[in-house]
């Protein structure tokens, strides 16, 4: 994919960040920006995402660069996105194609698959209807239903059968685990669960590994872990903590993806603890902050006690003690330690205030 990226800017900072994270999209599906388009523009519009001045110029410098993609960094509507492949003639996709396509490359499990094929069958299903429409008018005749939509129509009815059969396998494996889970619970009620979420390449699975010694797949990348891992650590005084490892966030998260993905957002949901990681090397990790938390309130789990884990601080300090003098920012809301998953600095406070927090919870 040689692709040129377009964006709409409103609110400058947190759009050129998307941007510059659309970029990497782009790369982890072996793609090349050739470049970007900007267009300032307060609301986008109904039939074009851009202006359709905008159209024209994102059509001649395609041609002119020799791209064969163009990428909008937002979630085009079906007509949207139908609009614009005909205006421009080359092939457009939007953020969520870009997600759906490093999902579908890297899972492994089984319920991942189906949860990936999921949500693409979901995002691709509403873009049929625009398209079986042009192929009619191209052969049928007035009034008749033309081979187009025949053929579309063919498709759909196998698309929403797919999404109901996935449907059905998918709560089967909610079922299970949730059959799972209350098996653990009745061991001991001395176990408590904690759930690793954050931005996506924040070090979450660095983490686990510097926690449990479990060994994960790390790597500087989005989406490095598309599966959930548990691993378990003991903690004095009988206390042991089930650790889960899961899927990073990213901003503009195709809706869809967040549905298909409940069953390992279940692993959050039923979590004593959550620990939610930061980079604090990433100038703009505050964005990245709220972007979570946001997040973590759809899926009803902003009541949840968290513990804020800054991490990465050995890019910004030589030592742990210069690290542990980093100030905790107060308007997190929540506890925070300072750490480095790569060098083990501040894991052993991490453990304790995560002792803590279980003390209080068995406790009660
Ligand atoms: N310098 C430094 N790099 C780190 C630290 N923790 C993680 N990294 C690096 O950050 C990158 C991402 O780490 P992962 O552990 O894969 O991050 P993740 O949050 O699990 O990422 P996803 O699963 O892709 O969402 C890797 O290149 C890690 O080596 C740290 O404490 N310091
Ligand atoms: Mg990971």
């Amino acid at each position: 994919m040689k692709a040129i990226v377009v964006s709409l800017f409103r609110e400058e900072q947190e759009d050129r960040e998307s941007l510059e994270e659309l970029k990497e999209l782009v790369k982890a599906v072996d793609g090349k920006v050739l470049g970007y388009i900007i267009q300032r523009r307060r609301e986008p519009d109904v039939r074009y995402y851009v202006g359709a001045g905008k159209v024209e110029e994102i059509k001649q410098v395609a041609q002119g660069i020799e791209a064969d993609a163009i990428v909008f960094d937002a979630f085009l509507s079906p007509s949207q996105h139908y609009n614009l492949e005909k205006a421009i003639g080359k092939k457009v996709y939007d953020r969520a194609d870009l997600v759906l396509e490093i999902f579908s490359r890297r899972v492994r499990s089984k319920t991942a698959k189906l949860q990936v094929e999921l949500a693409k069958l979901t995002h691709e299903l509403p873009r049929l209807y625009g398209k079986g429409k042009e192929l009619s008018r191209l052969g049928g005749g007035v009034g008749t239903r033309g081979p187009g939509e025949q053929q579309a129509e063919i498709k759909r009815r196998w698309i929403k059968k797919r999404i109901e059969q996935i449907k059905k396998e998918l709560q089967e494996v909610r079922k299970q685990r949730a059959e799972q889970r209350k098996r653990r619970e009745r061991l001991s009620d001395r176990i408590i669960r904690v759930a690793l979420v954050g931005y996506t390449n924040v070090g979450k699975s660095s983490l686990m590994k510097a926690m449990t010694g479990t060994d994960t797949f790390v790597a500087d990348m989005p989406f490095a872990t598309l599966d959930t891992k548990t691993s378990s650590r003991d903690l004095p005084e009988g206390l042991k903590i089930l650790i889960t490892d899961t899927v990073g966030f990213i901003r503009r998260l195709p809706p869809e993806l967040v549905e298909s993905f409940k069953a390992t957002l279940e692993e959050v949901q039923e979590a004593d603890i959550i620990l939610h990681v930061i980079d604090i090397s990433d100038p703009g990790w505050i964005n990245k902050v709220q972007v979570v938390k946001n997040i973590l309130k759809d899926l009803g789990c902003d009541e949840k006690p968290v513990i804020y884990v800054l991490n990465k601080a050995d890019r910004l300090v030589a030592s742990e003690e210069e690290a542990f003098n980093l100030t905790e920012p107060a308007f997190l809301g929540g506890k925070a330690v300072v750490v480095s998953a790569v060098k083990g600095w501040g894991i052993k406070k991490l453990l304790e205030v995560i002792r803590e927090y279980a003390k209080e919870l068995v406790e009660v």
